[in-house]
C-alpha cells in the first residue's frame, strides 16, 4: 500500500461502517453518531464514516420491478438497476446520514469513495456473475486528510467510478476495508444489526483471530452478507507461511457490533459488550491470556471441526 505507516503528523483515524439497516431512524442514527462521536473525544480518534444502503436497493428494485438476487451478499447488478441503486445509495442514503449528522451536531462532508482518486475502482473479478460492481482499493488519502484536519467529518457512500468513470456498486463493507486501509486506521467498526458474528445457537462470538475466518465462512450457520463480511476483512490481512502477517495496513483490530442500540455499542467500544472482535493474532490462547476474553463458543467450534 502507497500510504501506509506515513508518521505521526497525521490523525489516528477509525473507520465506522454503518449498514443500510441502521438509516431507518434518523434519531436513533443521531443516537449512535453521538455515541461515536463521545467514544472519540475520549480516546482522541477521528471518525471517518461509511454507510450501505442495501435495504433501500431491495425496496426500489422491487417497486420498480427490477430483478433483486445476491450472490454471497453480493448485489449481481445489471446496468439497468445502475440508476435506482444509485439514487437509493448516494442519493437516499447518503442525504439521511447527511442529515443524521447535522442532528448529532457534526459537521459532514459528502464523498464519493473515489472522489480525488481516495481509493481506485475496477470492475470485480467476478463480474461475470455480479455485473456493473467494482472492487476497490486505497490510492490517496490526502482529501480526507485534509478534512479531518479542519473538523469535518467525511462521509462516504459505497457507489464509485473505474477509470474510464463508468458507475461501479461496491458493497458498502469493501468501501470500508479499503478506506481502513487508505487511511492507516487502527480500528475499523462495522455496525449491523447483530450483536457481531453468531454461532449456531445465536450466542455472539467474542472473539476470533484472522486466521479463523476462512473456516468460519464455511459453518452452515454463516451465511449471506456475514460471508462477505468476513472476506472482505481479510482483505487487511495476509499470511506468510501459514501465519498470519500483518499487511502494510495499519489495522490491528476489527470489531463487528450491533448499531441498533446506543447503549451496545458503548460498550463495544469499551471491549465490554455482546459484539466480536477480530484480532490479528494467530494464536487465539495467547490471546484469551493477554485480554481475558471469553472465547468458549469458538472452542466449540473447534473442537466440532477437530
Ligand atoms: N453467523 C451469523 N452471525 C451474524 N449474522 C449473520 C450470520 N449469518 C448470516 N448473518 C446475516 O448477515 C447479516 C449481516 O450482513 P448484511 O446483511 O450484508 O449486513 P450489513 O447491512 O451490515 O452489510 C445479518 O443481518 C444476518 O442476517
Ligand atoms: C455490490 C453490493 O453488494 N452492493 C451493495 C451496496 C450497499 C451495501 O453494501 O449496503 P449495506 O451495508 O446496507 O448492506 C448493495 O447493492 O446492496
Amino acid at each position: 500500500m502507497k500510504y501506509c505507516n506515513h508518521g505521526a503528523d497525521y490523525p489516528d483515524v477509525t473507520v465506522f461502517k454503518l449498514s443500510g439497516k441502521l438509516l431507518q431512524s434518523e434519531s436513533l442514527l443521531s443516537e449512535i453518531l453521538l455515541v461515536i462521536k463521545s467514544w472519540c473525544q475520549s480516546t482522541g480518534q477521528q471518525a471517518v464514516l461509511v454507510h450501505g444502503g442495501g435495504l433501500y436497493c431491495d425496496h426500489w428494485c422491487n417497486v420498480f420491478q427490477l430483478p433483486n438476487n445476491k450472490r454471497n451478499g453480493m448485489r449481481v447488478t445489471d446496468p439497468q438497476q445502475l440508476p435506482v441503486i444509485a439514487g437509493a445509495l448516494a442519493g437516499y442514503a447518503h442525504t439521511k446520514v447527511l442529515s443524521a449528522c447535522k442532528q448529532a451536531m457534526i459537521d459532514p462532508v459528502g464523498m464519493t469513495p473515489t472522489t480525488a482518486d481516495t481509493l481506485s475502482c475496477q470492475l470485480h473479478p467476478d463480474h461475470t456473475v455480479l455485473g456493473r460492481v467494482g472492487n476497490v482499493s486505497a490510492n490517496d488519502p490526502t482529501l480526507t486528510f485534509q478534512l479531518l484536519a479542519q473538523g469535518f467529518w467525511p462521509v462516504f457512500h459505497s457507489l464509485a467510478t473505474d477509470q474510464n468513470g463508468e458507475c461501479l456498486n461496491v458493497n458498502a463493507d469493501d468501501i470500508a476495508v479499503a478506506l481502513a486501509d487508505c487511511l492507516s486506521a487502527s480500528k475499523l467498526v462495522l455496525l449491523s444489526d447483530t450483536n457481531g458474528l453468531l454461532d449456531a445457537k445465536g450466542q455472539t462470538i467474542r472473539a476470533i483471530t484472522v486466521d479463523q475466518i476462512k473456516s468460519l465462512t464455511e459453518q452452515q450457520w454463516v451465511s449471506k452478507g456475514m460471508i462477505a463480511k468476513l472476506l472482505a476483512i481479510t482483505e487487511l490481512f495476509s499470511t506468510e507461511g501459514g501465519k498470519v502477517a500483518q499487511r502494510s495496513s495499519n489495522v490491528s483490530e476489527v470489531i463487528i457490533a450491533s448499531g441498533l442500540s446506543p447503549h451496545l455499542l458503548k460498550d463495544a467500544l469499551q471491549g465490554s459488550g455482546q459484539a466480536t472482535t477480530i484480532k490479528m493474532m494467530a494464536n487465539v490462547h495467547q490471546w484469551q491470556q493477554a485480554e481475558q476474553v471469553e472465547i468458549k463458543s469458538l472452542m466449540n467450534i473447534k473442537e466440532a471441526q477437530t
